[in-house]
């Protein structure tokens, strides 16, 4: 493997990664386990799976996981790669929901490079292996797919939100698109949602960590969507604190509405 990999070599990368991952979570899922036993194993597998393959295939990069240690040596590194081994734990975990097994999560796996004077996302792939799917951070046109939120009732916005943990402005954003709120699970499932024309915005906000967002936001941007936290300023990566507790994935026509809705109802 070549010392500088070019971008292209990232981004291929990422995306094997996250397919590699989520074919080994689909294994685990298929071996009798279920519930958070199920997304326990889930977690350290795939966690074990990615830390190997960085670590032979990008020696010289750090990489920040929600199921790892963080020794913030990555801190003084030039690239990080942040990866959420299983994002939507309890969705992986249920296999008897109503529809059946769950399909909405996700295996996460971005690349932070500090070539900028605060650095930015420079590859990201979010894989959605119950839909067999990964999603690059291209400006390729994607595939419609069998999807998370089901076929358009009518033709008014959708704004997913988590279905654990919606954000108190749920409804308000929904009301001025004149939209709908449809809950699902998963950062990943709903961003991709939104990346595929499925849903029109993805708000969140209480609480999420920085391998939440980092590789959706990698696929979404480089998909031409508008991606921020939730007062309009950017999404910041590779910080001491991870925590990155909001954010907005919409079509960009939409970010002055939902950004007024917010500010409408929380308070600056
Ligand atoms: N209030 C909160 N505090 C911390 N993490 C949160 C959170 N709300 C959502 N998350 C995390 O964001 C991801 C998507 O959540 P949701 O499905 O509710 O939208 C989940 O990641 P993990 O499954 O990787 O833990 C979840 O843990
Ligand atoms: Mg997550």
């Amino acid at each position: 493997m070549s010392d500088n990999p070019t971008s292209s070599d990232d981004r291929r990368l990422a995306a094997d990664l996250a397919t590699r991952a989520g074919a080994l979570l689909l294994e685990v899922r298929a071996g009798g386990l279920r519930g958070r036993e199920l997304g326990d194993v889930g977690d350290r597998r795939s966690d074990d799976f990615l830390q190997a393959e960085l670590a032979a295939a990008r020696p010289n990069d750090a990489v920040l996981s929600e199921e790892s240690a963080d020794d913030l040596s990555r801190l003084a590194a030039a690239r990080v790669w942040i990866v959420d081994p299983v994002d939507g734990t309890r969705e992986y975990g249920t296999l008897d929901g109503p529809d059946g097994a769950r399909t909405d999560w996700a295996v996460h796996v971005a690349l932070w490079g500090s070539d900028d004077a605060s650095g930015r996302l420079l590859a990201g792939a979010v894989a959605l292996p119950a839909l067999g799917v990964t999603y690059v951070d291209d400006d390729a046109p994607v595939k419609p797919v069998v999807g998370l939120a089901g076929a358009r009732a009518d033709d008014r916005p959708r704004v997913v939100v988590s279905g654990s943990r919606p954000p108190t402005f749920s409804q308000a954003v929904a009301d001025a698109l004149d939209g709908v709120v449809v809950q699902m699970g998963s950062a990943g499932a709903k961003a991709m949602a939104v990346v595929r024309g499925e849903a029109d915005a993805y708000v969140h906000a209480g609480g999420q960590y920085e391998w939440d967002s980092a590789a959706p936001v990698a696929v979404a941007q480089a998909k031409g969507l508008w991606c921020s936290r939730i007062d309009g300023s950017p999404l910041v990566y590779n910080q001491s604190d991870t925590y990155l507790p909001d954010l907005i994935i919409c079509r960009p026509e939409l970010a002055e509405a939902v950004l007024a809705a917010i500010a409408s109802v929380v308070p600056r």
